[in-house]
């Protein structure tokens, strides 16, 4: 796809796999790296910042194999970011090799807060950079996107002369990022009419925004700087991001659906155009975000805008009565828009493969026959403990079966447990190691769940501290499947894990390892001198484990 100067509608750029992987903890592999870029080419988003390619192997991998799989001809544009620095820009011309439509996004700060501390050179170095790196870009590609990194805070004059260098060097898109969050919507308007009106040819090229989340005036900063002449807004699923996160996609794109009659004079269409604002396909919006949160392990909080549990949830009595006479008394946009299905019809332990892939479909689900009977399989065992399966049970055992799985792993064999308030908590459990060795060990604990992971510990031998861990009913009842996330920390790392349970003792087990292997596929790819192998050499002493005493559920 080509992106022409000036459309008549928001580009949409992705930066979940880029900045929104700048959560802690929120790493993801290749191949969940590619599952979101699959899922993110449906939505219908325009570019998707695949990763920055000199950063690890790994984040070269993913913008490669994105680059290969999502980046076709008619596909969605693919970026690698890189720092104003050559090694940085020839990565990231590498990884973006096989891409139809390939995107380099260099940026360097223009502050004199960051110019002073952190790249310690003076304003006329870094015009110089600027210029110089973006020709540099241009050599690989046509599509080049330059960001003066801390815009927000920078001097104005000083912005202006470095925007009008990339433009002379051939940057097609001038992205302006409120890199701390430090912008007010007035603010951002007038930054970007400054710019319009002072930098030559800026309506040569395309103006994008970038707003991080930090006072949480992300979105609106985007709107007004839409407002005033930007037509591509970088966002991130559910908004995750760097400290507080970015612009919400779903936000971003469902106000300028709702509010659309507000925003079409801006693209100069009439009032009443009907025309669409963004080519995001809205009705993949829910998946999206599921998919994201499941991969990244970063929960959405019930009362996020868009996409939380509560955000289409009628509670009090006048709200349900209104909601019941006439949806739209309390409601502004329908849960249906966003690929939520109101469809409660219940799927239980006599359905059949027909009914369970019909309605896999109807959720949105396009599974392949060997995925099909995995999940079908899970189905029946979540189905012979609970009543009824709803949507939302289908949901994660779909997520669980289907998600790429970390290679090379632990695997976990059974965990068996006693406990009770006369009983110290005790549990047996079997993990299959990578090499394919099958062990089993038991170990006492606090509760259940810390006895499990003291036996899980003993086995699987990597020092790591647990900081959070919390469990989800996904739907309600005492059968409700619980979905557990943790978080841990190793060294300065964060890794998470989630996985989905009638048994939430069974859910934070399968948790732990996932998220393990996740730390195990880490420690691979590290120095030789970090590198374990086997993994038990190097922690030959029993580790320290430094289990969170007050485990909370939510
Ligand atoms: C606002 C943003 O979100 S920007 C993107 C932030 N994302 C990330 O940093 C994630 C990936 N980063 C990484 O993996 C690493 O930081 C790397 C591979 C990029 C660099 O690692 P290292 O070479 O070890 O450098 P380190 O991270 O310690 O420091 C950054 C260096 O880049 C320089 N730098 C930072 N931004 C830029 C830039 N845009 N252009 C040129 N140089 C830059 C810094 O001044 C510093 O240089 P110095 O080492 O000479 O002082
Ligand atoms: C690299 C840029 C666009 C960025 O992420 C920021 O400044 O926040």
């Amino acid at each position: 796809m080509s992106i022409q100067p000036q459309p008549d509608r928001v580009i949409i750029f992705d930066t979940t796999l880029r900045d929104g992987e700048q959560s802690p903890g929120a790493t993801l592999n290749v191949e969940e790296k590619l599952a979101i870029a699959h899922q993110l080419a449906l939505l219908g988003v325009d570019v998707i910042e695949a990763g920055f390619a000199v950063s690890s192997p790994g984040d070269f991998a993913a913008v490669r194999t994105i680059a290969q799989q999502v980046g076709v001809p008619g596909g969605p544009v693919i970026c690698s970011l890189a720092r104003a620095i050559r090694k940085d820009i020839q990565a990231a011309a590498e990884a973006l090799k096989p891409a139809a439509h390939p995107r380099i996004h260099v940026f360097i700060s223009t502050s004199d807060i960051h110019l002073k501390h952190q790249l310690r050179k003076s304003r006329s170095e870094v015009l110089a950079i600027a210029e110089e790196m973006v020709a540099y870009a241009k050599s690989f590609v046509e599509d080049v996107e330059f960001s003066p990194m801390d815009a927000t805070r920078s001097d104005r004059e000083f912005l202006y002369q470095v925007l009008e260098r990339a433009i002379a060097a051939g940057a097609t898109t001038l992205n302006i990022p409120d890199t701390v969050g430090y912008s007010t919507p007035k603010d951002m308007g007038a930054l970007i009419q400054g710019i319009r009106a002072n930098v030559p040819n800026s309506d040569r090229v395309i103006m994008s925004v970038h707003a991080q989340n930090d006072l949480g005036l992300a979105t609106a900063n985007a709107l007004a700087a839409i407002e005033n002449g930007v037509r591509q807004v970088e966002c991130t699923i559910n908004g995750i991001g760097e400290r507080a996160g970015n612009t919400a996609l779903e936000e971003i794109v469902m106000a300028l659906q709702v509010r659309k009659a507000d925003f079409n004079p801006y693209f100069g269409r009439p009032v009443e155009s009907d025309a669409p604002l963004t080519r995001i396909n809205t009705q993949e919006i829910y998946k999206t975000s599921r998919l994201v949160s499941q991969s990244t392990g970063i929960l959405v909080q019930p009362n996020k805008a868009i996409v939380g549990a509560n955000a289409f949830a009628h509670e009090s009595g006048i709200h349900q009565d209104g909601v019941l006479k006439h949806r739209e008394t309390y409601e502004i946009m329908d849960a249906a828009a966003i690929g939520l299905s109101e469809n409660q019809i219940v799927l239980g332990k006599h359905s059949g493969r027909n009914a369970f892939r019909t309605r896999l479909q109807e959720l949105g689900f396009n599974l392949s026959e060997d995925e099909l009977n995995k999940a079908f399989h899970r189905f029946k065992e979540v189905a012979d403990k609970k009543k009824e399966v709803s949507d939302w049970d289908l949901e994660a055992i779909v997520r669980d079966e289907t998600l790429p799985q970390v290679e090379q792993g632990f695997q976990l064999e059974h965990v068996q447990v006693i406990c009770g308030d006369c009983a110290c908590p005790t549990a047996t459990v079997t993990v299959m190691n990578p090499s394919g060795e099958i062990r089993t060990d038991a170990a006492v604990g606090t509760g259940p769940v810390d006895a499990v992971y003291q036996a899980i510990n003993r086995l699987v031998q990597i020092p790591n501290q647990l900081i959070e861990f919390s469990v989800q009913s996904v739907t309600q009842g005492i059968d409700a499947l619980g979905t557990v996330t943790i978080r841990l920390r190793h060294q300065e790392r964060i890794f998470s894990g989630q996985a989905s349970d009638t048994d939430i003792v069974v859910a934070s087990a399968y948790a732990y390892v996932n998220a393990l292997n996740r730390l195990y596929r880490y420690i691979q790819t590290q120095t030789d001198e970090l590198k374990v192998s086997p993994i038990s050499q190097q922690y030959s002493e029993r580790p320290e484990f430094f289990v969170n005493s007050q485990l909370q559920a939510d």
